[in-house]
């Protein structure tokens, strides 16, 4: 098979890996920066333009798309698709992703579990907005953000006030959280392949740190999930439409809460905190799915 990853970096740790376990597999592995390839719009016959040749003889791509390139890089997913090319995540799926307020809005229909969220343009009375989801302290999260930046604690409302003022003065758009403290700086992410859990972490904020993220300094470790945690981790990849993706929660007193779902999870973290070959795991979603 030809396959094709579609990145801006093939020294990152994720892309590396995948080309590792692609050729191991015995495929043609090739990684295309998606921002060079041209996309050529015509009658019956959608082409890409890469570098001196088209990418006529693609089989699967794997898109490794970042937050900061969405939208050309879902412009290219979508011709790889609109050129019958199997692909691990779809556009449309990667572009619903990147928005948290759409991802949740979407999951609240299938019966997925999340700290109470308020979405607002600020229009509305501050204490109105705290009291919705149950008193300060609360999250103050950006629909955007990525790697833990643009996610703020509001100890006090006066706080929250100043963050939500700050926000708006920038135009930015945030949502405002339930804070879950029992989760005490910890998430889970559960990496789903093919709709199954194939991995799990623990990932523990440091010291005085509420975020868990890896690039903030948190550490992580291999978990085993329960039954609810299993189920809503497949239950968001399916309502989402991403057979291959990171999924956040927060271990809370009524169970375990979505946080978000990552359609480029990265891989370092997981794999090396449980063992797991995620990588190779992918690479045979995609030979048992692509034709
Ligand atoms: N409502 C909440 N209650 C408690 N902690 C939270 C809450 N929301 C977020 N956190 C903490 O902050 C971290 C970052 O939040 P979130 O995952 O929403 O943002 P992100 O910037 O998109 O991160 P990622 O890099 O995983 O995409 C979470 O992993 C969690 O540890
Ligand atoms: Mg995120
Ligand atoms: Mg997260």
């Amino acid at each position: 098979m030809n396959i094709v990853i579609l990145s801006r970096n093939s020294h990152l740790y994720s892309t590396q890996r995948l080309v590792e376990e692609g050729l191991h597999r015995g495929h043609d592995v090739e990684v295309i920066d998606p921002l060079k390839c041209e996309i050529i719009i015509e009658k019956e016959q959608p082409k890409i333009y890469y570098k001196d040749r088209y990418l006529d003889y693609v089989d699967a791509i794997i898109p490794r798309i970042g937050a900061s390139v969405t939208f050309y890089g879902c412009a290219v997913v979508r011709q790889f698709e609109m050129m019958n090319v199997f692909t691990t995540v779809t556009s449309d799926s990667i572009v619903r992703s990147r928005d948290k307020l759409r991802s949740l809005q979407r999951l609240t229909k299938a019966g997925v579990g999340m700290p109470k969220t308020v979405f607002t343009n600020y229009s509305r009375d501050v204490e109105e907005v705290i009291n919705s989801v149950g008193g300060t302290p609360v999250i103050i999260k950006l629909l955007e953000g990525t790697q833990g930046l643009g996610v703020v604690l509001a100890e006090t409302k006066n706080a929250a006030e100043s963050v939500l003022e700050a926000f708006n003065g920038l135009q930015a758009r945030v949502i405002v959280q339930e804070y879950i403290k029992e989760a005490k700086g910890a998430d889970l992410r559960a990496l789903v392949v093919d709709g199954q859990v194939v991995g799990a972490m623990k990932r523990q904020g440091k010291d005085g740190e509420f975020r868990s993220n890896l690039h903030r300094g948190g550490s992580a470790k291999i978990v085993k999930l329960s039954e609810d945690e299993l189920k809503l981790a497949m239950k968001a990849s399916r309502a989402l439409k991403l057979p291959v993706c990171g999924v956040d929660m927060l271990q809370s007193e009524r169970g375990p809460l979505l946080l978000e779902v990552n359609s480029t999870p990265g891989l370092e973290g997981i794999e090396s905190a449980t063992g797991r070959n995620i990588a190779r795991a992918i690479i045979t979603f995609i030979e048992r799915n692509y034709k």
